[in-house]
């Protein structure tokens, strides 16, 4: 294990912040913590950096114990939000600070410094005046400083945040790919969970300074561990349930669950993909009260003329109903969740 976290706690203003966390990173691993804000996500990586004290429990890097170690003999880099660029250095030199720290002499850091700016996409590029930069070259630049005195472990707090949505995307392939390349092991906090599947071998689900659930990106979206997980990662059909065997009475009447479900009283969860639209007169009758273009196909919001919780469909472009339109809906075995 390159980074253990024991029973990691740290008190702030009376109150758990972070809350005896355990949490580890093997070598070469990417893993995302993703949680709202306030979960501790921040906290969790300033602890690990050397930056915030723990009240209790304990880090541990190459099984070493680091307390008392101060941040700039932990090994680990770190790179903020806001990327925190030196504004009268030049591209160069902000991302040589750390290996002119190291005491590496003139030449050698020149050759490293090319070097990184062509690893992020930014050959030739160090003479150039940060503040000319771009939002995403900012960041390209805060990343190779960050990788430049190679740490054993590269912490990154909303690597992406401040970047426009397709810029994100484009970045995040990169760093993913980048990261595999280098064999960087990675811990990242980020809001978005589009960006923490899209770059993590794990994921890490934070709530009020506890992890609620941690996994592959597939077993999390799979099976969230429990309606918090499963409605921070967007899902809106959650509802109350009592499972007997194969079936749960629902506010949406009585529906299939896959066998092996835990029984009794529970939170059961139809990711959109699994509410079907089926004839009038077939199934829960529904009205069409929303409907939102999402490129690949429809969202729609159904309200269900019995009453009980609006629900949400993923629907094929084509056969996506009008607003105000009445629709059947059948529920999919296959996309229904009994949530812990
Ligand atoms: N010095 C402090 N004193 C008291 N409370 C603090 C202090 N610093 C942080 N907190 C609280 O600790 C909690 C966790 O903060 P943290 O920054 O770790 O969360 P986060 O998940 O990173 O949030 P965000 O996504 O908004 O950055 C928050 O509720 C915050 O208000």
């Amino acid at each position: 294990m390159l980074l253990s976290l024991e029973e990691a706690t740290v008190r702030l203003g009376g109150r758990p912040v972070l809350d005896t966390v355990d949490l580890g990173v093997t070598e070469h691993e990417v893993v995302c913590v993703l949680g709202p804000s306030g979960s501790g996500k921040s906290t969790l990586l300033r602890s690990v950096a050397g930056l915030q004290p723990l009240s209790s429990g304990r880090v541990l890097l190459d099984g070493r114990d680091q307390a008392g170690v101060p941040a700039h003999r932990r090994g680990v880099g770190l790179m903020f939000q806001d990327h925190q660029l030196f504004p009268q250095r030049d591209v160069g030199g902000n991302v040589a600070f750390g290996l002119r720290m190291h005491g590496m002499p003139k030449g050698q850091r020149e050759i490293q410094v090319r070097e990184l700016l062509e690893l992020v996409g930014l050959p030739g590029a160090a003479r150039r005046a940060v503040a000319g930069l771009s939002g995403g070259e900012q960041q390209r630049v805060a990343l190779a400083r960050a990788l430049a005195p190679r740490p054993r472990l590269l912490m990154l707090d909303e690597p992406l945040g401040q970047l426009d949505r397709s810029l994100r995307e484009r970045l995040v392939v990169e760093l993913r790919e980048l990261f595999g390349r280098l064999g960087t092991t990675v811990l990242a906090v980020t809001h978005d969970q589009g960006e923490a599947f899209a770059l993590a071998d794990r994921v890490v689900v934070m709530r009020d300074g506890r992890i609620a659930q941690s996994g592959t990106p597939l077993e999390v979206w799979r099976r969230p561990a429990d309606a918090f997980v499963a409605r921070f990662l967007g899902f809106e059909n959650v509802v109350p349930a009592s499972v007997t065997g194969v079936a749960a009475d629902t506010p949406w009447g009585k529906l299939p669950v896959p066998e092996g479900s835990p029984q009794g009283a529970g939170e059961l969860l139809v990711r959109p993909a699994g509410v079907r639209l089926v004839g009038v007169g077939e199934g829960l009758a529904c009205t069409v009260t929303a409907r939102t273009f999402k490129g690949t196909h429809v969202a729609l919001r159904l309200q269900p003329r019995g009453g009980g919780p609006h629900l949400e469909a993923a629907c094929p472009l084509r056969e996506a109903p009008e607003t105000g339109a009445e629709t059947g809906v059948e529920f999919d075995v296959a996309e229904t969740v009994v949530l812990g």
